[in-house]
C-alpha cells in the first residue's frame, strides 16, 4: 500500500494511494529530485534514513510481523542470507537464460551477455552487496516481490517461528529475501529490468519501504543488486575469508559462476633510492642465501650492464575470484558421487538445510527415442503445505532443463499430482530448446519422460522398503559389517510412509495404470500386526487356508476398531484384519478392489463369507418369525432386510451396509464435510441391515416374547432400543439421539422398579416463564441493553 507520493513523474499503477501521514524519512521533504541531490542524499546515506524523495509504502501486516521476528531474532545462524539471496540471483539469471533461448537480443551486449553472480565487499563502510545479471524487477516488480504482497509462505513461516524458532527453514517457504536483516539495518536493492527504468528499494525494517528511480548509482544495464549495510554484530561478513567459506559450504551448485572482488597481496617492484636499497640487501643477505646468489646470475646474465635498483614492496590488488566450479552433478556418473554429494545436492535443490538426509535418491540415464538424465530424491520431511489445495496447485518440485539450461519448475507435465512430494530434476537432450513454454508442455516426449520418471520414483520408493530392516520378516540376521549400514536404514519406510503415505494412497486412487505398483507400497495396522505397519504382501503370506478375501475395517482410530463388534467371530476364528483410519481410506477402498486376486472385504458391510455353518439353514428357519417381525417393526428406520449374522460372537446384533453404499463411517465424514450436498447424501447412503446373533440370549427371549405376543408394546420398545444400541456400536450416528435417550430412562426405571408415571418433582420458586403482560415491556427493554444476546428472533421469543 502507497502511503506517500511525492516523486517525480509519480506513476499511476497504484490505484487510490491513501494519503497517510509521512512515517519514514528523517531529512525534510520537498527536495527536487535532481540527480545531484540525489548523489548528496546517497553520501549521507551513512545515517541511515530512507531518501526523503523517494515513494514510501508500508510493508503488507505479516511481512511486517516476519521482519519483525528477524530482526530481533536470537538465531545464532545468520549465515542463511548469503545463500537466500545467491539463490535468488541464480533463479532471476535462469529466467533471462530461458527468455534468451528464444529472443537472442534480450541479453543485449559486452558484460551484459555474462551470466554471473558478484560479491563485493566495502569493508570500511561495512557494505556487502550481491549483484546478478539476471532478469531483474521493475518499479512495480520491486513494490510486489519486496513487501506489498505476502506471499502464502508468509504466515505459515510466522507460525513456524513461533513454534520452532528455525529460521534455516525460511527459503522453503519462499520469503528467503527478508533474511537479509538477521545481519544487516539497512537494504537497498537496485534493479534493472529490461522494461523499465533502474530503481532503488529501500528500507530499514521498520515497517516501511521506499522506492526512487535510481540516478545516481553505477548503470547496471540489467539485473539486481542488493546492497547490505551490515550491522555492528555482524562484521565477519565484510571479511572475505568468511564470504568465501559460506559460498563454498552452500552455493557449490549453483549453475552460474559467483565471482567475488577478492584482494591480493602482490609483490610489486617498484624504484629504490640508495639507501633503501642498501638496507634491502643486507636484508636479504641475512635472510635468504639463495635469493641473493639467484640475483648475482641475473644481474650477470644480463653482461654486466647494471640495471637501476629496484625493491620489493607488498601491495594489495583487487581482481575477480571465482568461488565455485559449475558442476552439473546428474551429467556425471552416478558411480562417481558420493552419498555425501547427494546429499548436499538436495539440500540445496529443496532449500533444506538441516542435517537430515534425503531418504532415498536415483538418479538414472534414460536412452532411446527420449533421452534424459535426472536425479529424484524423497524428502526425509513432507513441506508443510503437500496435501494443501491439492488438486488446484501446481506444486512440482522437479526442476526441468534443457541441454542444461533450466526451463522451469512448474511443470505439471512431468509427475503426477501424488508424486509431488519428491524433488529433483530432469534434463533431456531431446526436447528443443528454442521453443516457447507452451510449445514444450505439449511436446510428445514429455509422455515419455513422465512415464519413465513414475516407474523410476516407485521404483525408489519400493527400495526404501526393501532396505529397511524393519520391514522383513527375518530381523537384523545380517553379518556384523552390514550392521551400521542397516542401522541407517532400520525404519526408514515407517518414516517414509508417515510423511508421505497419504500420497501412495492419493496414487491408488489416481493413477489405474500403477494402482498395483502402489498398492505394494501401501501399509496399515491390522489385527495382527502387532502394533506395526504390515503391508497387503505380509497380510497374503498370514492369509488362512481356504481365505478368499482380504478383511478390512474403517474407522477414526485403532483403538475403537479393535473393540468393533464386527470382528468377534473373525478374530475367534483367527483372520486378520486391516484397520482403515484415514478419511481418505474410505475413497481409496473404492478404488482398491482387489489385489494379487483377492477380493477386499469391508467387515462393516453386507457379503462377508466365513465358510458356510451347517446350522445356518437351521438357525434362518427357527429365527423366521422374529426376523419377519422385527422388519416389519423397522419399516420406517430405512432397514431393508433381518438377517442372521454370521460374524457376532459376543454382542446380540450389529447394523451393516449395503456393498456399494457407503459404510457408517463414510457417512460420518460426508455429515462432517460442511459443503456435502443433502440429496447426494440420502442417495449414497447405503442399504441397511439389522443382523442379529442367534446364540444371543437377549436374541433368543425375543424371539420367545415375539413368538408368544407380537402386539406387546414393551417388546416393541425393547426391540426399537437394541436396533439402536446397535446402530451406535455399528459407526452410525443416531438422527434421534433424545428419543433413544428417553427409550434408556424408560428402561432405566424398569430396572429401579419406578412406575413409567412417576413425575419430575415440581420446583417450589420456579419463575413464571411467561411475563405477566404488565411486565412485557420491561423485560423487552431490558434485552435490549443485553447486546451480546440480543437478537430479533429471541426478543419476539421473550
Ligand atoms: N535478485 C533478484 N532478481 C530478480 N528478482 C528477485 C531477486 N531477488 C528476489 N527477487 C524477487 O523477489 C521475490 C521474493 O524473494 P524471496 O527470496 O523472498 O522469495 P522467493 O525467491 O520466491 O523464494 P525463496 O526464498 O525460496 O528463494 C522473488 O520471488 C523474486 O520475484
Amino acid at each position: 500500500r502507497k502511503l506517500h507520493a511525492n516523486a517525480e513523474g509519480d506513476s499511476d499503477e497504484l490505484v487510490n494511494p491513501p494519503k497517510v501521514e509521512e512515517k519514514i524519512g528523517a531529512v525534510p521533504n520537498g527536495l527536487s529530485t535532481d540527480s545531484d541531490v540525489a548523489k548528496r542524499e546517497a553520501e549521507s546515506m551513512s545515517k541511515r534514513s530512507l531518501r526523503s524523495t523517494a515513494e514510501k509504502f508500508e510493508f503488507q501486516a505479516e511481512v511486517s510481523r516476519l521482519m519483525d521476528i528477524i530482526i530481533n531474532s536470537l538465531y545464532s545462524n545468520k549465515d542463511i542470507f548469503l545463500r537466500e539471496l545467491i539463490s535468488n540471483a541464480s533463479d532471476a539469471l535462469d529466467k533471462i537464460r530461458f527468455l534468451s533461448l528464444t529472443d537472442k537480443e534480450i541479453l543485449g551486449e559486452g558484460d551484459n551477455t555474462k551470466l554471473e553472480i558478484q560479491i563485493k565487499l566495502d569493508k570500511e563502510k561495512k557494505i556487502l552487496s550481491i549483484r546478478d545479471r539476471g532478469i531483474g524487477m521493475t518499479k512495480e516488480d520491486l513494490i510486489k516481490n519486496l513487501g506489498t504482497i505476502a506471499k502464502s509462505g508468509t504466515s505459515a513461516f510466522v507460525e513456524k517461528m513461533q513454534t520452532s524458532g528455525d529460521l534455516n527453514l525460511i527459503g522453503q517457504f519462499g520469503v528467503g529475501f527478508y533474511s537479509v536483516y538477521l545481519v544487516a539495518d539497512y537494504v537497498e536493492v537496485i534493479s534493472k529490468h529490461n522494461d523499465d527504468k533502474q530503481y532503488v528499494w529501500e528500507s530499514k525494517a521498520d515497517g516501511a519501504f521506499a522506492i526512487s528511480e535510481d540516478t545516481w548509482n553505477e548503470q547496471l544495464g540489467r539485473g539486481t543488486e542488493v546492497r547490505l549495510h551490515l550491522r555492528e554484530e555482524a562484521g565477519e561478513y565484510a571479511e572475505e575469508s568468511k564470504l568465501k567459506e559460506l559460498v563454498k559450504k552452500y552455493s557449490e551448485f549453483i549453475n552460474f559462476p559467483i565471482n567475488l572482488w577478492a584482494s591480493k597481496e602482490v609483490d610489486v617492484e617498484v624504484p629504490a633510492d640508495d639507501d633503501e636499497s642498501n638496507d634491502e640487501e643486507e636484508t636479504s643477505e641475512s635472510s635468504s642465501f639463495e635469493e641473493d646468489k639467484e640475483d648475482e646470475e641475473k644481474e650477470e646474465d644480463e653482461e654486466g650492464e647494471k640495471k637501476p635498483k629496484t625493491k620489493k614492496v607488498k601491495e594489495t590488488t583487487y581482481e575477480w575470484e571465482l568461488l565455485n566450479d559449475v558442476k552439473a552433478i546428474w551429467l556425471r556418473n552416478p558411480r562417481e558421487v558420493t552419498d555425501e554429494e547427494y546429499t548436499k545436492f538436495y539440500h540445496s535443490l529443496a532449500k533444506d538445510f538441516s542435517d537430515e538426509k534425503p531418504l532415498a535418491w536415483s538418479h538414472f540415464t534414460a536412452e532411446g527415442d527420449v533421452e534424459f538424465k535426472a536425479v529424484l530424491f524423497v524428502p526425509p520431511k513432507a513441506p508443510h503445505d503437500l496435501y494443501e489445495s491439492y488438486y488446484n496447485a501446481n506444486k512440482s518440485n522437479l526442476k526441468l532443463y534443457v541441454r542444461r539450461v533450466f526451463i522451469s519448475d512448474e511443470f505439471d507435465e512431468l509427475l503426477p499430482k501424488y508424486l509431488n512430494f519428491l524433488m529433483g530434476l530432469v534434463d533431456s537432450d531431446t526436447l528443443p530448446l528454442n521453443v516457447s513454454r507452451e510449445m514444450l508442455q505439449q511436446h510428445s516426449s514429455l509422455k515419455t519422460i513422465k512415464k519413465k520418471l513414475i516407474r523410476k520414483a516407485l521404483d525408489m520408493i519400493r527400495r526404501i522398503a526393501e532396505e529397511d530392516p524393519d520391514e522383513s520378516n527375518d530381523n537384523g540376521k545380517k553379518d556384523d559389517d552390514e550392521s551400521s549400514d542397516i542401522d541407517e536404514k532400520k525404519g526408514q519406510y515407517a518414516k517414509f510412509w508417515n510423511e508421505f503415505g497419504k500420497s501412495i494412497k492419493l496414487g491408488i486412487i489416481e493413477d489405474a495404470t500403477n494402482r498395483n505398483r502402489l498398492a505394494k507400497l501401501l501399509r496399515f495396522e491390522s489385527t495382527k500386526s502387532g502394533g506395526k505397519l504390515t503391508s497387503l504382501d505380509q497380510y497374503i503370506s498370514r492369509m488362512k487356508s481356504g481365505q478368499k478375501d482380504i478383511f478390512y475395517i474403517t474407522g477414526t482410530n485403532k483403538e475403537q476398531l479393535e473393540k468393533s463388534p464386527f470382528l468377534e467371530r473373525l478374530t475367534k476364528k483367527n483372520y486378520e484384519v486391516i484397520f482403515f483410519t484415514d478419511p481418505v481410506d474410505e475413497y481409496l477402498m473404492q478404488y482398491l478392489m482387489d489385489y494379487e486376486d483377492k477380493k477386499f472385504q469391508n467387515v462393516s458391510k453386507e457379503g462377508l463369507k466365513l465358510g458356510k455353518d451347517s446350522k445356518d439353514k437351521e438357525l434362518k428357519e427357527s429365527f423366521k418369525e422374529l426376523t419377519k417381525w422385527w422388519k416389519g417393526a423397522l419399516a420406517n428406520e430405512n432397514v431393508d432386510d433381518v438377517k442372521i449374522s454370521n460374524r457376532l460372537a459376543d454382542t446380540p446384533c450389529v447394523v451393516v451396509t449395503s456393498k456399494y453404499g457407503w459404510s457408517a463411517n463414510m457417512e460420518r465424514i460426508m455429515q462432517s464435510q460442511t459443503l456435502s450436498d443433502a440429496n447426494k447424501q440420502a442417495y449414497m447412503r447405503g442399504k441397511r441391515v439389522l443382523e442379529i446373533n442367534p446364540r444371543h440370549p437377549i436374541v433368543k427371549e425375543l424371539r420367545e416374547r415375539v413368538v408368544k405376543d407380537p402386539e406387546d408394546a414393551s417388546v416393541k420398545q425393547t426391540a426399537q432400543l437394541i436396533y439402536q444400541t446397535a446402530l451406535m456400536e455399528s459407526g452410525f450416528i443416531l438422527s434421534d439421539p433424545k428419543d433413544f435417550a428417553s427409550r434408556i430412562y424408560d428402561s432405566v426405571k424398569t430396572s429401579l422398579s419406578i412406575s413409567p408415571d412417576a413425575a419430575v418433582e415440581e420446583e417450589d420458586d420456579v419463575e413464571e416463564a411467561e411475563p405477566a403482560p404488565e411486565t412485557k415491556e420491561a423485560a423487552s427493554s431490558k434485552a435490549d441493553a443485553d447486546e451480546d444476546f440480543e437478537t430479533s428472533d429471541v426478543k419476539d421469543e421473550l
